[in-house]
């Protein structure tokens, strides 16, 4: 069945949120303005905008935002004209009022993360966000580290409390097509009309576009995705890739080819710091298993601590770090640093 009668399935364009890991939080009104209106007039339906770690993200553990998120939110609500806006959250770090203030300063769409063993922390928010008329989509982050059927568990605990659709979140960028289509089958199966199920790729094997293929025709109705792969690690699938896939493939997703295209040259890049590469320690995520918003505070610690960010994040995937560990990562750098002495 597809999304809609217009739309095959449902891209959202994470390069607000996921990229603001690889900004380091620094984005500013201006770069949200440019870069909704873009996205807006080449039709992508939700852009997510929120501190990268999430409503209520900005921290010492995880780096402090240039702009308020809320602000964000508010200047991407006024720019968009027909694109919705969504949020992230992971429970504990953001709480119920920041939902609340989110949906205030014009959000639609609130997306609640966790781990993918832990959907029950997501019960509370997904009642709360679907009483107070949010759409809601739950995040099952580092799904490669469980197997498909536990995933689909965690899955229809999401979907009992009200959320309308659970993504399978490639976290690591560490699944290769046949673990995307096991996992999105699971998840398929066990919520029926219950739920839809979407897929988040980040490009640390470089198979977003191909693991988001897999994802759609496994029965995945909402897919993620980031302009220019503006994300985490290697960066999250392009979606100016993934649109042009599709349109080869007859899969309708309601966004102009060419007008993506040119928003990812011309908008998105010029508010990069730098281009989201496949270099050295993004593979070795992907190959580890290791969380994708660990790279950019491997190299603040390799350079703080004088060891090298591959050391830190082989050891992140050794010991299973989960997204929230952030501070583990200053405890390998420690040890490390000690074994020099
Ligand atoms: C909220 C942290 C994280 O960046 C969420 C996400 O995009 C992922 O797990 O891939
Ligand atoms: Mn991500």
């Amino acid at each position: 069945m597809p999304y809609s009668d217009t739309l095959d399935i449902r891209i959202t364009d994470s390069s607000l949120r996921d990229g603001s890991h690889a900004k380091r939080h620094q984005f500013t009104a201006g770069d949200v303005r440019s870069v909704v209106a873009a996205l807006d007039d080449a039709g992508v339906p939700v852009i997510e905008v929120t501190h990268g770690d999430g409503l209520g993200g900005s921290s010492f553990t995880y780096g402090f935002s240039r702009t308020p998120e809320q602000e964000l939110i508010q200047v991407a609500a006024e720019t968009a004209r027909q694109a919705r806006i969504a949020f992230l959250m992971l429970p504990g770090l953001g709480v119920k009022d920041d939902i609340l203030a989110a949906r205030d300063s014009g959000a639609a769409i609130c997306r609640i993360a966790t781990h993918c063993t832990e959907a029950d922390i997501a019960v509370q928010h997904f009642g709360l966000a679907r009483e107070r008329g949010l759409e809601t989509v739950g995040f099952l982050m580092m799904a490669h580290s469980t197997s498909p059927e536990n995933l689909a568990r965690q899955a229809r605990i999401m979907a009992d409390a009200g959320c309308q659709c659970v993504y399978v979140v490639d976290s690591a960028g560490a699944m290769v097509m046949d673990d995307v289509t096991d996992r999105v089958q699971a998840l398929v199966a066990e919520l029926g009309a219950d739920a839809q199920v979407g897929f988040h790729g980040h490009e640390n094997l470089a198979l977003g576009t191909g693991n988001s293929v897999a994802a759609v025709k496994a029965g995945a109705l909402q897919i993620d995705g980031s302009t220019r792969r503006l994300g985490a690690g290697a960066g999250n699938t392009a979606v100016e890739a993934f649109v042009a896939v599709c349109a080869k493939m007859g899969i309708r997703t309601g966004i102009d080819v060419l007008k993506i295209i040119d928003a990812a040259e011309d908008v998105v890049r010029p508010v990069m710091d730098e281009e989201c590469r496949l270099d050295r320690l993004a593979l070795l995520m992907g190959h580890a298993g290791v969380y994708s918003s660990f790279l950019k505070h491997a190299y603040r610690l390799a350079e703080r601590y004088g060891v090298t960010g591959a050391e830190i994040l082989l050891k992140a995937g050794e010991r299973r770090l989960v997204g929230g560990q952030e501070d583990q990562l200053i405890d390998i750098a420690l040890e490390l640093a000690a074994t020099r002495d």
